[in-house]
């Protein structure tokens, strides 16, 4: 919100040519590696894909059944990039590729992606407009007005029961537009509401990073808070969507399902505030690797494991580092303040209290000092200048 017009328009034509671009490095596999050269062995299985939807391709497949090749059965239930202490590391190495693929294309190494404080409560999405991304159309609550550029995205990956009856990956084809209606799911008042700013203050005050068993139903976990399956304070409930996940599901459209979020854009702006709370974590309660689980994780998820599927291969633990030491990126953002509890209330007030009567007890010693040396300045000394009677002469003298 705070960017001026000339830095929205010139992040919004970044993402545009980025939609466009084909990517310079990278090709997507549309088939088990086992068909990679096709049925005669001379086709090839993989297709070039645009910048833009690489990045959303990259966040399907790491969510996406994992394809044991022709004639067998998918393997499901595993999320190489949610429900587990990767779900910060895997997302902020996303958000670096892209950022590094749109700053090689721009030519222009200072591009850097800003970040949507989506932790303002309310049902209103304030960068849902059409010099940011994209106001909601007049004519369909489900869709985005034709003056914003998003209007004519298309979405990929769209046809997962397709993938998964075919025996394919999602390929570079774009379907149908964005459908995003913040604040619009009548059946799920609890995700009518963006997170509150006391969210973020909360979540930050959980201090152990991931606790067993590492998944969407750990507690006291600062991951699993930020992500939003725990209260924001930390307890583990069934019930319960915050910070992250209620942000996705506010959206309601696009960017509430997760093989699809990443073609609505906003998922860039809502990771990049979701990676600053990490950053303010790391800052506040240390980046020591030890608190980060080296065993017993779901799959991928493990401290030293390549994050799937980016290439050349990284590891959570590299991602599991301060930004602006290590990664040389900042985030410029303020944090919410904590209030006081009962016990820090009644301690301010004993000290206030105490305060307040050493410095009347100072006041009033000093104004009794002052007013003595004043009372001494100006009393003569009882001599020879006053009157004294004689009673014997019965006559004064001065
Ligand atoms: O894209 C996403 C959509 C999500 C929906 C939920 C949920 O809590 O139901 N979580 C999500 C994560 C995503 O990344």
């Amino acid at each position: 919100m705070q960017l001026s017009t000339d830095e929205k328009r010139a992040f919004v034509n970044a993402l545009e040519q980025a939609k466009r671009t084909t990517h310079p490095d990278l090709v997507i596999a549309t088939r088990h590696y086992s068909d990679i050269f096709g049925p005669d062995g001379n086709t090839v299985e993989f297709e070039n894909i645009t910048i833009y939807n690489y990045f959303v391709w990259s966040h399907y497949y790491s969510v996406s059944k994992t394809f044991l090749g022709a004639g067998q059965a998918s393997f499901g239930g595993v999320d190489f990039s949610h429900e587990g202490p990767g779900f910060l590391t895997w997302h902020r190495y996303h958000l670096l590729q892209l950022e590094q693929d749109m700053q090689d294309m721009l030519l222009d190494p200072s591009f850097a992606l800003p970040y949507w404080n989506f932790a303002i409560g309310g049902n209103t999405c304030d960068i849902c407009t059409d010099d940011l991304m994209g106001a909601r159309s007049s004519f369909d609550m489900n869709s985005l007005s034709p003056n914003s550029v998003f209007s004519q995205w298309r979405v990929i990956c769209e046809s997962v029961e397709d993938y998964d009856t075919l025996g394919t990956i999602c390929n570079s084809t774009e379907t149908s537009p964005i459908r995003r209606n913040p604040a619009g799911n009548v059946n799920r008042p609890m995700v009518q509401r963006l997170p509150e700013p006391q969210d973020v203050a909360d979540c930050l005050q959980v201090n152990t990073f991931d606790t067993p068993p590492f998944y969407s139903t750990s507690s006291e976990s600062f991951r699993n808070t930020v992500e939003g399956y725990s209260a924001p304070q930390g307890n583990y409930d069934p019930i319960v969507r915050s910070l992250h996940n209620l942000a996705h599901l506010f959206l309601n459209g696009t960017g509430g399902q997760t093989h699809l979020s990443p073609n609505d854009p906003i998922f860039v702006l809502l990771h990049t505030f979701t990676d600053a709370i990490f950053d303010e974590w790391l800052r506040r309660h240390g980046s020591d690797l030890a608190v980060y689980p080296e065993e017993n994780a779901p799959i991928g998820h493990n401290r030293g494991y390549n994050m799937v599927p980016f290439w050349p291969p990284v590891t959570n633990a590299e991602m599991f580092v301060t930004a602006p030491e290590n990664l040389g990126y900042s985030y410029e953002a303020e944090w919410p303040g904590t209030p006081f509890t009962m016990t820090e209330i009644i301690t301010i007030a004993i000290v206030a209290a105490l305060v307040t009567v050493a410095l009347i007890f100072a006041a009033t010693t000093c104004a009794v000092r002052a007013r003595s040396h004043k009372m001494e300045g100006h009393q003569p000394l009882l001599g020879d200048q006053y009157q004294r009677y004689d009673d014997d002469k019965g006559q004064s003298v001065v």
